[in-house]
C-alpha cells in the first residue's frame, strides 16, 4: 500500500486537464501507441464532440521511480461548474490533486472553487503551470497568483505543457514524492466507498469503488450497507484502459465490481460495500446534491413513459447529480420533474437520454425552486409554475439567492457591473488580484444567472471573465406566474415564474417568440400571455394549408410515401397540445427572449 498514489486533476474548464492526462498515460506506457488518441479519457462521444469533460474517469498507471514500483490511480475530473458534484466525489477517493493553471490565462473562478474542494478534503496540492509552450504564456505573473492563492513556494510549481510534453516526468515524480500513500488497514473489516457506477446491458451494473479498509476477494459475499442487499463479487479488478480483473484487492486501491446487478435502484453512489460475514459500519458518503434548475422531461410518445423511467434510472447510475420524481402536466401527460446543476447539465442529460437510450424527449421551461409561504402559514417548495398556488393563497414568495464570484480583466469591470445590475445583482466586493485582474463579488437571484447570464458575461468580457457561484439562501421577491394560452387553452408546460417588474415585457416577448416558433397549421392560433385573469399580451399565428402531397400528382406511391415519411420525421420532438402542435424549441422559448 505504501506505493499506491491516488490523485485527481482539477482545473478551470479548458486549462488542459485532459491533454495532460493523455501525456501521463503515454509516459507511463499505460496505453500502447496505437491505442492513443486525443482526450483518451473523455470516452463519451458527447465529450469528444464538445471537447469538454462531463464525467470523472479513473485509470491506473504503473510507474517506476527511484527503484520502486508505484501504482498511480488517476481520476480526471470535469472543469465546468455544472459538474462540480463529479469533482467533489472524485476528490473523496484521492489523497492528492494536481492543480492545473493555464499560464496564458491565470487563475479563474473554478480554479479557486475546485481548489477549495480539494483543500477541504485535506488533499496534498501539486500546482502545475500548464501550456508554457504558448508564446503569450505569463509564467512569472501566474506563478505569483498561485503562490498567493495556496501559499506554496515558487519551486513547488511545476512548469508543464500537455501539448508539447514538457514537465511530464517531473509531475509523475512529484506525485510519488509529495502525495501521501493511502491510509487504511488491509486486515480490518471491509469498507469500500462507491463513487461511481455505470449500466452495462451485457454485464449488469458496474460499480466503481475505493477501498478504505480491508481486502476484497473475487467470489466473496458482499453487502451494500445502505440498501442492505447482498451479492457475490463475481468479478473485481482495476481500471486500466480496459478493465483488468484481479483476484484480490486491498485497502488504498481503486477498482470496479461486477456482480450481476440489474436493477438500477440497488446501487447508490456514496454507499459502502462490506462483507456479509464480517461487516463494518458505513463510511460517510457524499453530501446530497443541491439541484439549481428544475425542468420537466416528457416522452414525445406518451406510450414511452415507462421506458423513459427505466432510462432515467440507468442514466442516474452514471450521473449521481441528476434527481427526479414523477410529475403530470395537463398539457403533456406523464413525465418527470428533474433537478439539474445548471443549464449545461440539463442539455447533457437530454442528449444522453437520446443517444444512449434512444429516447426522444421534450424538456419544459426550466425554473429555479421558490419558497412559497401560504396565507395558512405553510411553506411550499415550488419548482414548476404549475405547482404555484392561486394568488389569494400566497402570503409571500422567496427566491434563491447566490453569491457570484467573477474574475476578469479590469477593463471589463464597467460592463460586468452593468450586466449584473440588470440582473438584479448587488455588488458586494471588488478586489484587485493583480494590477489588471479583478475579482468581483455579487449577490443576485439564482433565476437571473442560470439561463443566459454566462454567455452574456463571456460576450461582454470577450471571453476573459470567469464565473463561479454558490447558494446563500432565500429572499423575499415579488414573483408572479405568467400563464400562456394557445387558442384560449392554458398550456401549463409553457408557463413561467417571473419577477413582477419584468412580467409585462416578458409576456410580450414570449408571445412574439412563440409566434416565430409555432409552425403554421390549418387554423389560426391565438397566443396569449396572462397574469391571473388578466391578459397582458397577444399574438396570432396565421392559418396555412400545408399539403406535402400537393406537388405529387401522378401515381408514384413510393415517392408519396417518402414525402410522408419525411414529414413524419420533421414532426419529431413535437407535442400535440389540444389541437396545436408545439415543437421542442417553443418550450424553451423563454430562454431566448433577448
Ligand atoms: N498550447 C497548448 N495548448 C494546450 C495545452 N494543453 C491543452 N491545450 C489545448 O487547450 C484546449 C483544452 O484542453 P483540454 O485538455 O481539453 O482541457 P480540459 O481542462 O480537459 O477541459 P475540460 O475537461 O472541458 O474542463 C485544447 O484545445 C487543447 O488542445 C498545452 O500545454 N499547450
Amino acid at each position: 500500500m505504501k506505493n499506491i498514489r491516488n490523485f485527481c486533476i482539477i482545473a478551470h474548464i479548458d486549462h488542459g486537464k485532459s491533454t495532460l492526462a493523455d501525456r501521463l498515460l503515454e509516459f507511463t506506457s499505460t496505453v500502447a501507441e496505437r491505442e492513443m488518441q486525443n482526450q483518451l479519457l473523455d470516452n463519451m462521444d458527447l465529450e469528444r464532440e464538445r471537447g469538454i469533460t462531463i464525467k470523472s474517469h479513473a485509470i491506473q498507471m504503473n510507474y517506476r521511480y527511484k527503484g520502486e514500483d508505484y501504482v498511480l490511480n488517476l481520476i480526471d475530473t470535469p472543469g465546468h461548474v455544472d459538474f462540480s458534484y463529479e469533482v467533489s466525489r472524485s476528490i473523496a477517493a484521492c489523497e492528492g490533486a494536481l492543480l492545473i493553471v493555464d499560464s496564458s490565462q491565470g487563475i479563474e473562478a473554478q480554479t479557486i472553487s475546485n481548489l477549495y474542494l480539494a483543500i477541504g478534503s485535506d488533499l496534498e496540492i501539486i500546482p502545475v503551470l500548464n501550456k508554457i509552450d504558448l508564446p503569450h504564456a505569463m509564467p512569472e505573473e501566474v506563478s505569483d497568483q498561485i503562490i498567493d492563492l495556496i501559499g506554496c513556494d515558487k519551486e513547488d510549481i511545476i512548469h508543464a505543457s500537455g501539448k508539447a510534453g514538457i514537465g511530464i516526468e517531473e509531475i509523475l515524480n512529484a506525485i510519488c514524492d509529495r502525495v501521501p500513500a493511502p491510509k487504511g488497514d488491509p486486515a480490518a473489516p471491509l469498507q469500500a466507498l462507491i463513487f461511481d457506477s455505470v449500466f452495462n446491458s451485457y454485464r449488469g451494473i458496474e460499480v466503481y469503488f475505493r477501498i478504505y479498509n480491508g481486502t476484497l476477494k473475487k467470489g466473496e459475499k458482499v453487502k451494500f450497507i445502505n440498501t442492505g442487499k447482498t451479492y457475490e463479487a463475481d468479478e473485481i479488478g482495476v481500471l486500466k484502459l480496459n478493465q483488468e480483473p484481479r483476484t484480490e484487492m486491498a485497502a488504498g486501491n481503486v477498482g470496479y465490481l461486477i456482480s450481476g446487478i440489474k436493477n438500477a435502484k440497488e446501487v447508490k453512489v456514496g454507499d459502502t460495500i462490506t462483507h456479509v460475514d464480517r461487516p463494518a459500519v458505513g463510511i460517510q458518503g457524499f453530501e446530497d446534491v443541491k439541484p439549481m434548475v428544475f425542468a420537466g422531461i416528457y416522452p414525445v410518445e406518451t406510450s414511452e413513459y415507462e421506458e423513459l423511467r427505466n432510462s432515467m434510472e440507468k442514466l442516474q447510475l452514471n450521473d449521481a447529480s441528476l434527481v427526479w420524481e414523477p410529475e403530470t402536466s395537463a398539457a403533456l401527460g406523464f413525465g418527470f420533474r428533474c433537478g439539474f446543476l445548471g443549464m449545461l447539465h440539463m442539455e447533457i442529460v437530454q442528449e444522453r437520454l437520446e443517444r444512449e437510450f434512444d429516447m426522444t424527449v421534450i424538456t419544459t421551461v426550466p425554473s429555479v425552486q421558490f419558497h412559497v409561504h401560504t396565507t395558512k402559514g405553510q411553506l411550499l417548495k415550488v419548482s414548476a409554475p404549475s405547482e404555484m398556488p392561486e394568488p389569494n393563497y400566497i402570503d409571500h414568495i422567496e427566491e434563491p439567492f447566490i453569491k457570484a464570484q467573477i474574475i476578469s480583466k479590469s477593463e471589463f469591470v464597467g460592463p460586468i457591473i452593468t450586466l449584473c445590475m440588470e440582473k438584479r445583482g448587488i455588488l458586494k466586493n471588488q478586489t484587485y488580484l493583480t494590477s489588471d485582474r479583478v475579482e468581483l463579488s455579487f449577490e443576485m437571484p439564482l433565476a437571473e444567472i442560470v439561463f443566459d447570464f454566462f454567455d452574456k458575461l463571456k460576450t461582454i468580457s470577450r471571453g476573459y471573465a470567469s464565473l463561479d457561484y454558490e447558494l446563500i439562501g432565500f429572499r423575499q421577491s415579488n414573483m408572479v406566474k405568467l400563464d400562456v394560452m394557445l387558442n384560449a387553452e392554458p398550456v401549463d408546460a409553457l408557463s413561467a415564474i417571473v419577477h413582477r417588474d419584468k412580467a409585462y415585457e416578458w409576456g410580450k416577448r414570449l408571445c412574439e417568440k412563440l409566434r416565430e416558433l409555432l409552425p403554421r397549421q390549418m387554423f389560426e392560433i391565438a397566443i396569449q400571455a396572462a397574469i391571473g385573469q388578466k391578459i397582458i399580451a397577444r399574438e396570432t399565428v396565421k392559418a396555412m394549408r400545408k399539403n406535402v402531397l400537393a406537388k405529387c400528382y401522378g401515381g408514384d406511391i413510393s415517392r408519396k410515401r417518402k414525402l410522408l415519411e419525411k414529414q413524419k420525421k420533421g414532426k419529431k420532438r413535437m407535442r400535440q397540445v389540444g389541437n396545436v402542435e408545439i415543437p421542442q424549441e417553443a418550450f424553451l422559448a423563454v430562454l431566448k427572449l433577448d
